[in-house]
Order: structure tokens, then sequence, then C-alpha cells
């Protein structure tokens, strides 16, 4: 990536390719989209994470052009976007979450009927149809209906629909859903391949957290319509501190602590958050996220020899964006999806 100047006030970068400050959109009196403000490096990939609801599809039908926002603005390559919208919709590409194909026509055939949008000449307009084929890893079907595809080599077809006039900026809403783990795989190193072959920068919605984890340089999160956090995944992750250790003792063990579970509570005071939840089956869970795992643990066999508490009610777990989101949204990320 190209050396970059933060303009400290905004925190815009000169080789930004797509900057957005606060976008509102409502619909009737509801601001579904609150004042959104994000930003989109050259060659980064940007995870944008919500539960069902968040805003997400209204902030990339505003980014895309696709909704005109109703507060806000947005930069393409440092042009506005509503000053000039042809230039900025040329700069961008967009993969819908429906597949928009036909499906008796084969994948060259379609992505020719796509190309036709497209002021190329002849030979170039198959040169770039034989690269987006190649690219998301079509080329030996290419002849084929697409009727006769898997659901994932389709969504690969639209990827490859949306990559033909070269966008600088590529949109994928929720690309692996329901597609096989093949497609996934090549999904994936379609993204990759993009970044590091031709710099293009890509912001990527899924409700697939390890993805999101593998994939993404920086990732926003937004909840009813705001951004909750944002940030790589290192920053995001650091104030989770260094892991989550839950103590769920069962209703006999607890009743044998001098002070049921506030004794217990009491015992990590300084050793990170502590928070007491309840658990699925009614019981209560103490859930810490540690600062010095080794001294929680010491502490944990202390309490353990001291008071014969059993050991099988302890869960340990890394910090990671899963936690992260139930923290900001309370809600799991799949929660209905
Ligand atoms: N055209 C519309 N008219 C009225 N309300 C709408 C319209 N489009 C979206 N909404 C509402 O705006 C809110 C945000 O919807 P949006 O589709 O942007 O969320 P999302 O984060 O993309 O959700 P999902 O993950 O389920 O796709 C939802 O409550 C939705 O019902």
């Amino acid at each position: 990536m190209t050396a970059t100047t933060t303009a400290a006030r905004t925190g815009t970068r000169t080789d930004d390719v797509l900057t957005a400050t606060g976008l509102v959109k409502k619909f009737g009196d509801r601001a579904v989209v609150d004042g959104v403000s994000l930003r989109v490096g050259t060659g980064e990939i940007l995870g944008f994470l919500g539960p069902n609801g968040a805003g997400k599809s209204t902030t990339i039908a505003m980014l895309t052009g696709a909704l005109k926002p109703d507060g806000g603005t947005i930069q393409v390559d440092g042009a506005d976007f509503a000053a000039g919208p042809m230039r900025a919709k040329a700069l961008i590409g967009v993969v819908p979450q429906e597949i928009a194909l036909y499906p008796t026509l084969s994948a060259r055939q379609n992505l020719t009927f796509f190309a036709g949008a497209y002021k190329l000449s002849r030979g170039e307009r198959r040169e770039r149809i034989d690269w987006a084929l190649d690219v998301v890893g079509l080329a030996d079907r290419a002849g084929d209906k697409v009727a006769s595809y898997s659901g994932g080599m389709q969504r690969r077809v639209n990827i490859a629909a949306a990559l033909l006039h070269m966008p600088r900026l590529l949109f994928l809403d929720e690309p692996t859903v329901g597609v096989d783990a093949q497609s996934r795989n090549q999904i994936f190193e379609t993204v990759l391949r993009l970044r590091a072959e031709f710099g293009m920068s890509v912001v990527y919605t899924s409700h697939y957290m390890p993805e999101v984890e593998q994939l993404c340089d920086r990732i926003v999160i937004v909840d009813h319509g705001k951004v909750l956090a944002e940030g790589t995944q290192e920053e995001l992750l650091r104030p989770l501190g260094e892991g989550l250790l839950e103590w769920a003792p069962t209703a006999e063990e607890l009743g044998k602590l001098p002070g049921g579970m506030s004794w217990l509570e009491a015992r990590f005071a300084g050793h990170g958050q502590i928070s007491v939840a309840a658990s699925g089956d009614g019981s209560s869970v103490l859930r810490i996220r540690v600062n010095d795992m080794p001294a929680t643990l010491r502490e944990v066999s202390e309490i353990a020899a001291g008071t014969g508490l059993g050991l099988g009610g302890i869960r340990l777990g890394r910090p990671d964006l899963e936690s992260l989101f139930l923290d900001l949204t309370g809600r799991q990320i799949r929660d209905g999806a």
C-alpha cells in the first residue's frame, strides 16, 4: 500500500477509495441509518458487520448509489458521489445477494450480456470475460449452462459480472450464504487475489465471524443504524483482555460456598471485568474478562482446593469477534440469520 497521510480531524486518508460521513436514511420517521461514517482504504478488505436489521444493506445501498441518503456525504476516490454519480459508479462493483443470471445461458453468455453495458471493444470484452472467469475459478466450466451450476458457482458468476469493468472497490453482500465449501474457498481466494494483484478494495458483509477474522483487515460493527466499533481485529479485541473464563458451578456446589455466587465473584475482584449471567438451565455463570490468565488460574485452583468445588463447570475462551459482538450488541451475530 502507498504511504498515507492521515487527516487527523476526519480520520480519512489520502488513499481512501471511499469515505462516508454522517450518513442518514429514514423510512418514515425512523432513521434506520443514523449517522454512519466509515472509510475504505486502497487495497483494504473491510468487514461490515451487524445483526439482522442493523442497517447494513441500507448503508450499502447508499454507498453504491442505489439509494439516496437523507443526510451525510459520500466520496469515491476523492470526489463527491452525488456530484458525479456516473464516475463514482464506474469505480464500484456490486455483488448482490440474489443471483441475477439467465439460467439457460452459459456463464460466458451471461457475462457477454453484462459486458454489453460497458463501452468495450469486442476484443477487450472477450479479454475481460476470460479474466473474470479465471479470477472466480470458472474458466473450465464457462461454456456450461448456468442452470447446471451449484448455488456457489452461480454466486461466482455473479461476482465475475461485477468485475467486468475492473472496479476499484467491490461490495460483496453475504457472498457465502448457502454456498458449498469449495465455492466458499474459491470466493476467499478471489477476494485475496483481487487485492493482491489489482490493489482492489473490498467491503465484505457476513454473518460468519471466522470468515471475517480470516479475510478482513479492518472491521466496522453497526447496530440500530449506528457504528458501534471500528478498527483492526487486534484493536477491537484488545479491550476484551487476555481471555474469557466462565465458571458455572452446579446448584449443589454453590450451596456449599459461604456466600454463594457473590462470594465467588468477590474472590476474583481485581482479576478483570466480572459479570454474572443466567445460563440456559436457570443456574448462574460467572464470566471474567481476564487480565492475567496465569494469576486467575492460580486463584481458581486455590478456590477449588479450599472449597472442594469441581472444575467441570469451567470454560476458557480466547477473545474473539463473536464475544465482542455479543458484548456490543447483546446479540449473537447469527441470531435469526
Ligand atoms: N424500504 C424500506 N422501508 C421501510 N423499512 C425498511 C426498508 N428497507 C429496510 N427497512 C428497515 O430498515 C432496517 C434496516 O434494514 P437493513 O436491510 O438495512 O438491515 P441489515 O443490517 O442489512 O439486515 P440483514 O442482515 O437482515 O440483511 C430494518 O428494520 C428494515 O426492516
